[in-house]
């Protein structure tokens, strides 16, 4: 009878565990698991000690003094918290704003068709997708627009997952992956017949530099629509709270200093574009993009407790627990952003290149 009862208990715990892990474990059911949780390209044993310089590196934002070192350290944010991302969020690393009725799956998708939407593009038209992540939303404007998507991402890790992805999907006709730095694309002048950017352009140092590269690769006459992470006009420099606010914002997303709304339509002028259209996508009536941020509450403790039970069993490599803290603590000043209105994810810039340049 003791021996039965000792069967069952653990059998009920085996069961526990594996529930926990695995099943609620995948918050978003994206085809990670919490046991597939790795540090990218970085070896497990090397994890924590990246993301120890990771930190010690984008603690202060704005005292970084070497732009040029900033594209390796957002590298290595990626190899952090992809995974992460993928697991807790889905493929498509960015924001949109919440729609009644509808999933996060379906506003996702809605934000990033209206992006190539705007591009007006043709069928067969080429067109390139200015860091690209796992490619989430260049799956989502291939399919859409039947347009050919050439996705350029930093950190070598999104580029195989970007396409395993594409090839899941049936999408690896349509849509391509290189592996290379937004400052410098090793893409001819004038081979785009459009460029969109996703919460992508913020992690450059100077605006002006990627502008500069997306003005180059573009044919005359195309155009470039991006999604900007910015401060608004609520935004107070002497107001510590909003500093605070902005701050863990920064350190936590690899942002070399956030920039101010009213910046954006004048480096793009600057570099030669026309300046279509602007306008926050934040503002009402769409409804908050924070509240997933919001609701997903109870679900990162239950993340957090997984991890910290994987990274105790050997599982998951050590410092893991590290970056979940960090995301955990940048979602709450991201949610402070949005809440006080002093922070946009979505600040939408239209632009064209022209004709020809004057
Ligand atoms: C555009 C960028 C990324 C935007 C978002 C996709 C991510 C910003 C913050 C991330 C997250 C915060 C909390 C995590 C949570 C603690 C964990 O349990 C599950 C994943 C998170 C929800 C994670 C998911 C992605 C974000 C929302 C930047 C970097 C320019
Ligand atoms: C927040 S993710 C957004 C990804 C994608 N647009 C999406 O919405 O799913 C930012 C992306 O920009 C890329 N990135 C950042 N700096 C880069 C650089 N200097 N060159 C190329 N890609 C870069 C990152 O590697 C990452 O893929």
């Amino acid at each position: 009878m003791d021996s039965v009862a000792l069967f069952c208990t653990a059998g009920l715990i085996a069961g526990g565990i594996y529930w926990f892990v695995c099943i609620l474990g995948s918050a978003e059911q994206k085809g990670k698991r919490a046991v597939d949780l790795s540090g990218g390209s970085i070896s497990r044993e090397k994890v924590q000690d990246k993301y120890k310089q990771y930190w010690s590196f984008f603690r202060r934002p704005k005292e970084i003094e070497t732009a040029e070192k900033v594209p390796a350290f957002v590298d290595t944010f990626y190899n952090l918290v992809t995974d992460i991302y993928e697991w807790g969020w889905g493929q498509s690393f960015h924001f949109s704003p919440s729609i009644p009725g509808k999933s996060h799956k379906d506003a996702t998708r809605l934000h990033e068709e209206m992006a190539v939407d705007l591009l007006d593009v043709k069928l067969g038209d080429r067109i390139i997708d200015v860091g690209c992540g796992v490619g989430g939303p260049m799956r989502a404007i291939a399919a859409h627009s039947r347009a050919n998507v050439v996705g350029i991402t930093i950190n070598e890790y999104q580029v195989k997952r970007a396409r395993m992805h594409n090839k899941k999907a049936g999408l690896d006709s349509l849509c391509e992956v290189v592996c290379g730095n937004f400052l410098e694309m090793p893409f001819p002048d004038n081979s785009f017949d459009g460029a969109y950017s996703i919460e992508a352009t913020c992690h450059a140092p100077k605006l002006e530099e990627v502008y500069a590269e997306i003005y180059r690769v573009l044919k005359p006459g195309s155009m470039y629509v991006s999604y900007e992470w910015v401060t608004t006009e609520k935004y107070i420099a002497e107001n510590s709270e909003h500093v605070e606010i902005i701050q863990g914002i920064e350190r936590g997303d690899a942002l070399p200093g956030l920039r101010r709304y009213d910046e954006v339509a004048d480096t793009a002028r600057k570099v030669g574009f026309e300046v279509v259209k602007e306008k926050d996508l934040a503002m009402p009536p769409s409804k908050p993009w924070w509240q997933r941020l919001k609701m997903g509450r109870i679900a990162y403790w239950r993340n957090h407790m997984t991890i910290m039970v994987l990274s105790w069993l050997g599982i998951a490599p050590k410092g893991v627990v590290d970056v979940h803290e960090m995301l955990f603590e940048t979602a709450d000043h991201l949610t402070r952003g949005g809440e006080t209105g002093i922070f946009t994810p979505m600040h939408m810039i239209l632009c064209r290149k022209p004709q020809s340049s004057s």
